[in-house]
């Protein structure tokens, strides 16, 4: 992929943000959701790419727009999968809470892992701790070893996990252990990349999410030289012959990095839409200007961009494409 294609993805996340941005707080996740898949749907037509929608809202009869097998782009340029996630933590805009954010991820055709819609397990750090850490391994030995290898007592670590009754027992752990724990509300692509950012104070991501989100994640850790390591956890057994059925044959098996995103050529954007661990929020200014922070980046080069953009609100006509 042209190195190019980074700057037209960032502008599809930054369009989705600002679309779902005027729904914050106001209780209407599905409004919130819709309006960002509207305007992604509608910027990607402008993007050179024959993409594939790998991950998206859901499959063709349950979702009008970015459904599965969808085809996006302008049909001219490269053959990519596309991973998207036009409003990660629809819950938390509806809220007016933290670490919503617009996402895309884009790989050579046959990259990216077509996540089934189920629960992933999740171990999710930054560089320091990459190929250091197992999710085999009892979360209580997790910790020791993550503390001996940041050099950092395990009473000094700070774990983030999704505030789900599920995680009642690796949260007892945790508080067993002694560790500072930080809760997510929701958004748990922002929570797996966290460990990534030193300004965020984050260790380690543990916990269970969903499992798009996590390839999402893993995506975005191999453009920042962390890692991600997951667990598929189907729920029945009809979940677990999806599994089968989307080729993947042990659904229980460890999901390596290199499970998830099979290539470096992958290019992965987001935009925050409330403010997060790493990203600042939509803010509208004097002048009908709405102002985005956005992180682009390719694992090819590991070069992170953060960009600033203001919008002149005016001037966006996709902004009002219909939902
Ligand atoms: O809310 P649950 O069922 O624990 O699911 C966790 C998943 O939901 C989210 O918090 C939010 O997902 P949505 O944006 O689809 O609402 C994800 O980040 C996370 O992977």
């Amino acid at each position: 992929m042209e190195r190019e294609l980074a700057l037209e993805i960032v502008r599809v996340t930054e369009l989705a943000a600002l679309a779902s941005a005027p729904w914050m707080g106001r209780g209407d996740k599905m409004s919130a959701d819709g309006a960002a898949t509207a305007a992604m749907r509608a910027m990607f037509d402008t993007v050179s790419i024959k993409g594939t929608v790998v991950i998206g809202e859901g499959e063709m009869d349950e979702a009008p727009m970015l459904y599965i097998g969808e085809q996006v782009g302008s049909s001219q340029g490269p053959e990519v999968d596309v991973a998207v996630d036009p409003l990660e933590g629809t819950e938390i805009v509806a809220k007016g809470l933290n670490n919503a954010m617009s996402v895309i991820a884009v790989a050579n055709r046959g990259n990216l892992l077509h996540a089934p819609d189920m629960y992933m397990e999740k171990l999710a750090v930054g560089p320091e701790l990459a190929g250091k850490l197992s999710l085999t391994d009892p979360l209580e030995e997790t910790l020791r070893k993550a503390a001996t290898e940041l050099r950092k007592k395990v009473a000094d670590l700070t774990v983030m996990i999704l505030d789900r009754t599920r995680h009642e027992s690796m949260i007892k752990t945790l508080r067993k252990v002694g560790v500072r724990i930080k809760f997510l509300s929701d958004g748990d692509v922002a929570g797996a990349m966290a460990p990534a950012f030193p300004e965020a104070g984050i260790d380690l991501y543990v916990g269970s999410g969903g499992a798009p989100e996590g390839v999402l994640a893993a995506a975005a850790l191999k453009c920042l030289g962390g890692e991600l390591q997951g667990r598929l956890m189907p729920a029945d057994a009809n979940e677990y012959n999806r599994c089968v059925a989307m080729g993947i044959e042990d659904p229980y098996r460890i999901l390596t990095m290199e499970d998830m995103v099979g290539t470096d050529d992958v290019i992965f954007a987001a935009t925050g839409v409330t403010p997060g661990e790493f990203l600042g929020g939509v803010r509208y200014m004097a002048g009908q200007r709405a102002e985005t922070h956005s992180i682009v980046m390719r694992a090819k080069t590991r070069t992170v961009r953060f960009i600033r953009s203001l919008h002149y609100l005016p001037n966006k006509a996709l902004l009002r494409a219909e939902a």
